[in-house]
């Protein structure tokens, strides 16, 4: 939650006292002098922020903050930093407040690893790239809608990104997205040029765009040819910790050269979707949504629900030539739901 700062006034910013006559209290809760910055990364419980002045710096969460997976901090997140923001080598600035979030793209855990418990994995993204090769590695369409549930759910947009179609022909893995009537980007290798890119560039430009795919599928390649010193950037992250390489399976926030974020997902390849009900999936489908108003109480809206006024929806011809198709759609994603998250 964002805390009141009283004013938006920066003229009536406090500065830090340097003779420490100011009374020092454990608790300030008005923080009035905190800089407001995005974060970049996060690695170990170290995080790059981006000052809105520009500057990068490295920071820890403030014990105020609480600790848990209900207090995160993650990539895409708006905090309030206070202390050293000088982002000079081995500064260290606190991060005392994060503002309210747009969108949250969360995951729940799976079986094995503390079942049930979920994770954001990034805040206030606009949109979520689906990025699958059409073929090496063959498209695997369940795994593309738990993906779209999990944006549905997010209340980010949902785009599907398309690799390698100089391999194979985009048109049939297309038709079985096009009653969901999600954008579609297409790609391919010619040589030294990828095809499509600049339709890439111009749909992420001056959004925040969250990229995900498996290994394998060109995500790299993309991020490489978006940005071109995306290696670099992701290893500014590295001085976080010391480390030589960035092994940590969280996101990076990465500047694109004409505006906008792309966020990386390196090590994220699935989605537990436990936490997502019937209806929050519903509500990214206005039309099915302003339907269902008529259901029975509880009904979970699935192929075998007894009364679904879906079904009435369609079978009427209200919902028009489509709509079968749509609500069979839908139908597929709210199954996907609970189906394993690596299938
Ligand atoms: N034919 C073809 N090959 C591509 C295309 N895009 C990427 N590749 C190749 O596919 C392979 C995998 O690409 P990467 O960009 O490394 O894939 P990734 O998804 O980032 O995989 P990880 O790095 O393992 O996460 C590389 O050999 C690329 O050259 C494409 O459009 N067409
Ligand atoms: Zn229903």
């Amino acid at each position: 939650m964002a805390r009141d700062t009283g004013t938006d006034d920066d003229r009536v910013r406090v500065r830090p006292n340097p003779r420490g006559t100011r009374p020092r209290t454990k608790n300030r809760p008005d923080h009035a002098d905190a800089v407001s910055a995005l974060v970049l990364a996060v690695d170990r419980g170290r995080y790059q922020l981006l000052t809105d002045d520009g500057t990068k710096v490295v920071g820890m969460k403030a014990r105020e903050l609480g600790r848990g997976a209900r207090t995160a901090v993650v990539v895409g997140d708006r905090v309030g930093v206070v202390g050293d923001v000088s982002g000079r080598k081995d500064s260290l600035a606190r991060i005392v407040r994060v503002e309210e979030r747009t969108a949250v793209l969360r995951r729940s855990a799976e079986d094995g690893d503390a079942p049930g418990v979920e994770r954001v994995i990034v805040a206030n993204a606009d949109q979520l790239l689906i990025v699958t090769a059409l073929a090496d590695p063959e498209p695997r369409p369940r795994m593309v809608d738990r993906c779209l549930v999990a944006a549905y759910d997010a209340g980010m947009e949902p785009v599907l990104c398309l690799t390698k179609a100089d391999l194979a022909d985009p048109a049939g893995f297309l038709a079985q997205y096009a009653a969901l009537e999600v954008p579609a980007l297409v790609t391919s290798i010619a040589g030294d040029e990828i095809h499509g890119l600049d339709a890439v560039r111009e749909r992420l430009a001056g959004r925040v765009s969250v990229l995900i795919g498996h290994s394998g599928v060109g995500k790299s390649t993309l991020v490489n040819a978006l940005i071109p010193d995306a290696a670099r950037a992701t290893g500014v992250v590295n001085v976080v910790t010391g480390r030589g390489r960035h092994t940590s399976s969280s996101a990076v926030a990465l500047e694109l050269p004409g505006g906008g974020w792309a966020i990386d997902t390196p090590g994220v390849r699935s989605f537990g979707l436990s936490h997502v009900d019937a209806d929050g999936l519903l509500r990214a489908f206005a039309d099915l949504s302003a339907v269902a108003a008529d259901c029975p109480r509880g009904c979970t809206h699935a192929a075998e629900a007894p009364d679904c006024a879906l079904d009435e929806w369609v079978a009427s011809g209200a919902a028009g030539p489509a709509g079968e198709a749509r609500l069979a759609s839908y139908r597929r994603l709210l199954a996907a739901k609970t189906e394993a998250a690596d299938a």
